[in-house]
């Protein structure tokens, strides 16, 4: 674990601070259970000494009759039997509200936790999520959160009301015979030595299944995230075998917590068997010698037995608190973590800016072995349009990160409106940007909520004069439910014509100042990018405009070219006319592209 238990716990506090009357209440509520839990075996007690045996009834019943008359043995049965069903009742009626608040409360907890979980890591840096992958991220939000819920409302107090259970057993056992109740106080810090010893070690075991789980559901959330290519290519065997490999080792771990725990209760129990015949032994010696009664005796013996329950739920608290501690950890390591990409400490408002834009001297690497970019210097004004090209890998999407400052970089500088971009509010700037991407991303909603993504709360005629501009109007008409279609998830019941249209009306909508063209065309047919162009011709109109393209083609419309090769910018040129873009394609040819 990166924290110290405690610290952990003093952060669980501090998260939880909103719903603290509540959570108070809770632990009230379990605070009662010891006492009704106490009152469970009386009624035999009083059923073995007054009704069978000659003792006065005690005086919380024997109020009940006249002080005169001696009730007879039926009554005595009756009033126990009227006892029973009212310590049921009681028991039954705490266990309702109790149930009733947890789940309200603990519900509320763990929606918050999530949700904070879920903003941060959806804000941490481009460069995170490529280095940790979506599957962990998913892991901690699904399962580690709730452990704050375990935590707080089933280990935390069940485990203060039960170590009350037992300190009231044993006060009463001590009222009633000292000698058994010793036999009880050695017995409770034997099995807490057990108890303490399990716990490293399943700490130490949990945190492996964890991770092993969390490993296995990457392979499952990749699966399903390709189940196309997985198909394609016949995979499923491999994959299946893949999962069951990482499955495998969480079940390896899974089966050590089994062992640990298993060794623990074969242990106790034996330690708790022990115990019992020792009680049974003096206890029945005493009742021979007149010194206890036998109903005394069936109450010691009753509490004995119940002792293993607070007992063991302390011990499996202190587990189940472990587990809880591993995890809330794993959540609080990821909402500590710097976002990568900072926010200025005084950082500029930008409402929109005109969309100039300047690279200086910008040199970037993703980790410490190789420059992807070196030295690029550029400079395109408010309303160019500019062609980035160059073969795979020549690092245009790499310059294009760093511009929407998914990155920073490493040296150099680069300016929006003459500004360092780092100077600027982070959302403000980011929001200066229209996307349309190769593989353009829709979300699991209709066609006009697909749309509005790019500009909140849009009407349906602003929705509409989007899709217009974007040639996707007459499609969406005829769809089954018009703007109202859903497009399945991730827009899969649509063509790639069709999802890239929508993408293109959603930056329409936005109505950004700069924009961005990630390869918009490669994936689709002639025709359709014929089409497709025309919308992003419209598009591009006064805006700063970035196309990256392996097409040379497709940049015949753009004014700027820039030419990445290996990092570096080894051409940049104001696209005049057709010769200058031939002799360019003939030179791309040679290097391959
Ligand atoms: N997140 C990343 N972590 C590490 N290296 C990366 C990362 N993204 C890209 N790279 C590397 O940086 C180099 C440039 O990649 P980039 O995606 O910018 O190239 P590109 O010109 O856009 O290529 P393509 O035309 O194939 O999309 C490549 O060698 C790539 O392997």
């Amino acid at each position: 674990m990166k924290y110290s238990s405690f610290t952990i716990i003093k952060r669980i506090f501090n998260q939880a601070r909103p719903l603290w009357p509540q959570l108070t209440g809770i632990f009230l509520l379990n605070l009662i259970a010891a006492p009704i839990s106490l009152l469970q075996p009386l009624p035999l007690k009083i059923l073995i000494d007054s009704g069978f045996g000659k003792e006065q009834l005690p005086a919380y019943i024997g109020f009940a009759f006249p002080p005169s008359t001696d009730p007879v043995f039926g009554t005595i049965v009756l009033v126990v039997a009227i006892f029973v069903i009212l310590i049921a009742f009681i028991n039954n009626i705490h266990a309702y509200i109790v149930w009733l608040v947890s789940t309200n409360v603990g519900e509320k907890l763990v929606l918050d936790f999530r949700s904070k979980l879920f903003n941060q890591i959806q804000r941490l840096s481009i460069a995170y999520h490529d280095r940790e992958g979506t599957s962990d991220a998913l892991y901690r939000i699904q399962y580690d959160t709730v452990a704050i819920r375990s935590f707080l409302i089933g280990n935390f107090a069940s485990f203060v009301s039960s170590v009350i259970t037992l300190l009231a057993m044993v006060g009463v056992m001590l009222l009633i015979n000292w000698k058994l109740a010793l036999i009880a106080l050695c017995i409770i810090p034997i099995l807490m030595f057990l108890t303490r010893l399990s716990t490293v070690r399943l700490n130490r075991e949990w945190s492996k299944v964890k991770v092993n789980e969390s490993k296995a559901m990457s392979v499952v959330h990749e699966v399903l995230g390709s189940l196309r290519v997985v198909k394609a290519f016949g995979q499923e065997e491999m994959e299946l075998e893949r999962f069951a490999a990482r499955a495998g080792d969480a079940v390896k771990s899974q089966v050590k917590v089994a062992r640990v725990a298993a060794g623990f209760y074969f242990l106790a129990g034996m330690v708790f068997a022990a115990g019992t015949a020792l009680f049974l032994y003096f206890g029945a010696i005493a009742v021979q010698s007149g010194s206890m009664t036998l109903g005394d005796l069936t109450l010691v013996m009753a509490y004995l037995a119940q002792i293993f329950g607070p007992l063991d739920r302390i011990s499996k608290n202190l587990n189940d608190i472990q587990s809880s501690l591993v995890s809330v950890d794993r959540v609080f390591t990821i909402l500590d973590k710097e976002r990568e990409v900072p926010e200025a400490a005084n950082p500029l408002p930008l409402a929109r800016c005109n969309g100039s834009v300047q690279f200086d001297q910008v040199s970037f690497s993703y980790g410490e072995d190789r420059k992807i970019l070196q030295n690029i210097s550029f400079e395109v004004n408010t309303g160019d349009r500019v062609g980035i090209i160059g073969t795979t890998g020549a690092g245009k999407s790499t310059l294009i990160n760093l511009l929407m400052r998914f990155y920073d970089v490493e040296s150099g500088t680069v300016y929006v409106d003459g500004k360092d971009i780092r100077q600027y509010k982070l959302a403000d700037y980011r929001n200066q940007f229209g996307l349309v991407l190769q593989e353009p991303v829709l979300f699991s909603t209709s066609i006009a909520e697909n749309i509005a993504y790019g500009k909140p709360g849009a009407t349906r005629k602003e929705i509409i004069a989007a899709a217009k501009m974007a040639n996707a109007h007459e499609f969406i008409e005829n769809c089954s439910n018009g703007y109202d279609t859903l497009v399945g998830e991730r827009g899969m019941q649509l063509s790639g014509g069709e999802r890239q249209r929508l993408s293109i009306a959603r930056a329409f909508i936005k109505d950004a100042p700069i924009l961005i063209l990630d390869e918009p065309t490669s994936a689709l047919d002639v025709k359709t990018e014929s089409q497709i162009m025309e919308a992003m011709e419209r598009l591009m109109q006064g805006r700063t405009s970035f196309m990256i393209t392996h097409r040379i083609d497709t940049v015949k419309s753009c004014n700027i070219i820039l030419h990445l090769e290996k990092g570096r910018l080894v051409d940049a040129f104001r696209n005049e006319g057709g010769d200058l873009l031939e002799k360019k394609k003939k030179q791309l040819l040679e290097i391959k592209i």
